[in-house]
């Protein structure tokens, strides 16, 4: 197995990141975006923000070759409408694509060897119409990095708009303020999965995290990996926030439970809308994408975070797997709905953030939180489909008795 590239030559000299230079010095192959291009804040997470882009076509429309009719105008003219026209269709490749830009931290690498790294160990593992699907745009003759840069300084700095920008406030969460976009010659044009205009669309987006019971958890355990993280999570902010109710989380064993009750538990606290969680148990009950996606998690990390080798390929796409984002687009209505389910987030992890899940696990071992005996002061619930007790304590906080 080839290891990921170490700390101290990150990204760079294996034979795998050699070939995504080689690919991308054909920068001919790799489509540029037009300085003109509208670019919009949509969102982000830890590592990346993804932004709406509007390429202009140009006018006037290449329909208009249709309408010159008998009247045949001058050659050089239908060479200039042709022209556009040629050139419009080169622009398609934009639409319904989102741009999606790498923030400048030492865990994340230059779009061109995320690229790489997806198409080499991350798509071979799904249909293609499993996955939001991604390529590499160059942006750096429109100088975008820098524009957008100063565009989110901006936000965290003014009270008001800035000129040209149609944010009125700033839309970043405070945590990710201080953090930009890295000066890199590439971004990633990717699936757009937002919501289309057709009437009832909607899009849920969720992390279905570990599917499974981590390798390394301690024998006995009544807690998976995931709901000892979360219930982790909510002592530190209950000890923080004592007033304050913690976000909600659902078990993601059960994402993939034969137990239709289970699945209708997940799909009720993943929406709280009776219909909205009608279509999700629909889904969960019938699809095949999250099944696979389990198979991944274990296949490429049978023996977990101690007796592995963290640094090797396998493992940092196991990794990958157990962060990664399911996008539902929900169209239609009852029997007529349709989802379209695709997992996006998958750029295979540094392998520098060894020492972090190795420090994570130890922590949820020593301090009790796969095997219910945390400290009395920070004991949270036991909801995790492993726990005996689990059906008694939902179903007595559906009575409102907890
Ligand atoms: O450690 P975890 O399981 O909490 O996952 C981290 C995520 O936290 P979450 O629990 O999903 O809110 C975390 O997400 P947020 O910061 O909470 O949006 C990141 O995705 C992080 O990965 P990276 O540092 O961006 O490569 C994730 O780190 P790893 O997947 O590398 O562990
Ligand atoms: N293909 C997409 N279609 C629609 N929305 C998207 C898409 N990709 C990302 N987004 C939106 O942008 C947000 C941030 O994107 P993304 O998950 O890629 O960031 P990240 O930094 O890699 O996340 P993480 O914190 O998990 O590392 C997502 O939570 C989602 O709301």
């Amino acid at each position: 197995m080839q290891p990921l590239p170490q700390p101290h030559q990150r990204w760079i000299e294996t034979p795998a990141m050699a070939s995504a230079s080689a690919s991308v010095s054909a920068s001919e192959l790799i489509p540029v975006l037009p300085d003109d291009t509208g670019i919009q804040y949509l969102g982000e997470g830890a590592a990346n923000i993804v932004y709406h882009i509007s390429v202009r076509y140009p006018t006037p429309p290449p329909s208009l070759i249709e309408e010159y009719g008998d009247g045949t105008p001058p050659p050089s003219e239908i060479e200039d409408v042709e022209d556009r026209a040629s050139r419009a269709a080169a622009l398609h490749i934009f639409d319904n694509k989102l741009l999606r830009l790498r923030k400048d931290l030492p865990t994340t690498a230059p779009c061109a060897v995320a690229q790489e790294n997806w198409l080499r160990l991350v798509a071979p593992l799904f249909d293609a119409d499993q996955l939001v699907q991604q390529s590499l745009v160059q942006i750096r003759t429109a100088n975008v990095i820098e524009k957008l840069n100063k565009e989110l300084n901006g936000w965290e700095h003014n009270k008001y708009p800035l000129r040209g920008s149609l944010r009125s406030v700033d839309p970043r969460p405070t945590q990710r303020h201080g953090i930009y976009l890295a000066d890199d010659e590439h971004g990633l044009l990717v699936t757009d999965m937002t919501p289309g205009s057709a009437l009832n669309e909607e899009v849920h987006e969720f992390k279905p995290k570990w599917l499974l019971q981590s390798p390394s958890a301690p024998p006995g355990s009544i807690r998976c990996r995931q709901c000892a993280r979360n219930a982790r999570m909510k002592a530190i902010f209950a000890r923080e926030y004592p007033h304050l109710a913690p976000n909600k989380y659902f078990c993601p064993l059960d994402l993939v439970s034969e137990d239709r009750r289970a699945i209708a538990l997940v799909a009720s606290q993943m929406d709280s809308v009776p219909s909205k969680a009608l279509i999700l148990r629909r889904w969960l009950e019938s699809n095949t994408l999250l099944k696979r996606l389990r198979d991944a998690q274990r296949k490429l990390d049978p023996k977990g975070i101690f007796l592995s080798d963290p640094t090797t390929e396998d493992f940092c796409v196991a990794m990958t797997l157990r962060d990664c984002t399911v996008f539902l687009r929900l169209s239609g209505k009852g029997k007529e709905g349709h989802i379209e389910a695709r997992l996006g987030d998958l750029d295979v992890k540094c392998p520098d953030k060894a020492e972090y899940w190795k420090a994570t696990e130890q922590q949820l071992i020593d301090e009790g939180w796969y095997t219910g005996t945390e400290k009395a002061e920070d004991r949270q619930p036991l909801l995790c489909s492993l726990s005996s007790d689990r059906w008694k304590i939902v179903n007595s906080m559906r009575n409102g008795l907890n």
